[in-house]
């Protein structure tokens, strides 16, 4: 008998990588409420997104040295703008999870800004369906972030081009996995009872725990979808950005499933975390431009931990999304995810709607 493997020391390093970016996003979140670091739109995001990169590219080099990354960030901008630079590097250099242990685990503290910005730079592999590659996404869903509404920290592995890890942190998600998703979801800023990691590898399910800033806690718990048979009680989610997804045609498509409650509307991969845990259902994202090609950063760790929650994540053609052909899903378009006995029905009406 043939044994899928366990992965579970990759699956350990990147929960407490995940872990140890989501103390770095949530300090400039703070900071930017505070006005420590510039209020400039842009400017909370980038530190945020550099800074969580590098963090999680320094533990992954720490234990797996050899392996290949697909990040989102480079470091380019960094080398030409030193005050940006070096506000990162003082966020960077003292982020550290407070069990010693599991810092350990992770490496340590990145020695030096020089060795930063390298790290940063190692996330620039062109991907493909060949040997073991790392997908980072350090902050997804950068609007939800500046708003104190929903973002995910994402990472996701795939082994020959399909994932086989996937971690996501929600800093802003409720902790409680029976909460359903509420209009609000969107907007929310408080910390109180909010914070949870999502993870899966392929084969064994995916779980749940409360995302804190010391090492692995024990309370993780098995997740999965709602078991759903009548449609019209379904909760379906989709972006905030009108630009990612097609809300217009969504409505169409929820209205013909007779799916009574309007959508809820947040950002970020908190979407696949959010239907895989039961507090929502169905997650649609029709494409709005037809060149635009979807990135591997922003699905890998959700189509995972949706998968094996017992959901099915297709395209709008009804193919699994692709991820062994570089950095984009250059052979899908869209997003259909839903539990998987409800699945077909949902993109049936999915290609009557987009007549395809
Ligand atoms: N035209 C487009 N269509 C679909 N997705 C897009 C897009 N332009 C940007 N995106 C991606 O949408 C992601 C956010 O998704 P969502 O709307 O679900 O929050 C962004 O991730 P980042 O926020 O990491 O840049 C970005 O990569
Ligand atoms: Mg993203
Ligand atoms: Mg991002
Ligand atoms: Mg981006």
């Amino acid at each position: 008998m043939v044994t899928a493997p366990s992965y579970t020391h990759e699956l350990q390093v990147a929960q407490l990588a995940v872990q140890r970016a989501t103390i770095l996003t949530k300090r400039v979140f703070h900071e930017k409420a505070k006005g420590t670091v510039d209020k400039n739109d842009k400017s909370p995001v980038t530190i945020g997104d550099f800074g969580a990169q590098a963090l999680i590219i320094a533990a992954l080099k720490h234990n797996f040295p050899e392996d290949a990354i697909v990040a989102e960030e480079e470091a380019a901008q960094l080398k030409e703008d030193a005050n940006l630079r070096d506000t990162i590097w003082n966020l960077v250099k003292d982020t550290k999870l407070d069990d010693e242990e599991a810092e350990k685990t992770l490496g340590g503290a990145i020695k030096s800004v020089d060795s930063m910005l390298e790290l940063i730079d190692l996330g620039n592999s062109p991907g493909g369906s060949k040997g073991r590659i790392w997908t980072i996404d350090p902050i997804d869903g950068t609007k939800g972030f500046l708003r104190g509404g929903q973002y995910a920290v994402c990472l996701g592995l795939m082994v020959d081009g399909e994932v086989r890890v996937g971690v996501l942190g929600c800093p802003n998600l409720p902790v409680d996995d029976s909460a359903r998703l509420t209009a609000d979801i969107g907007s929310n800023a408080t910390d109180e009872g909010r914070g949870v990691l999502f993870s899966a590898v392929e084969y064994k399910g995916a779980n749940s725990r409360p995302l804190t800033t010391g090492g692995l806690s024990p309370d993780s718990k098995h997740i999965g979808m709602r078991p759903i048979e009548d449609l019209t009680k379904a909760t379906f989610c989709e972006s905030v950005e009108a630009g990612h997804s097609a809300h217009d045609d969504q409505a169409v498509i929820s209205q013909k499933l007779g799916i009574t409650e309007p959508s809820v509307r947040m950002d970020s991969q908190a979407k696949y975390g959010s239907i895989a845990r039961g507090a929502g259902d169905i997650y649609l994202r029709l494409p709005v431009k037809a060149t635009y090609q979807e990135k591997i950063w922003d699905h890998a760790a959700g189509d995972l931990i949706v998968r094996e929650s017992g959901g099915q994540v297709t395209d709008i053609h009804g193919k699994r999304l692709d991820f062994s052909i570089g950095r984009t899903l250059a052979n899908n378009k869209g997003v259909v995810a839903a539990p998987l006995p409800v699945h077909e029905r949902v993109l049936k009406v999915v290609q009557e709607v987009l007549k395809i």
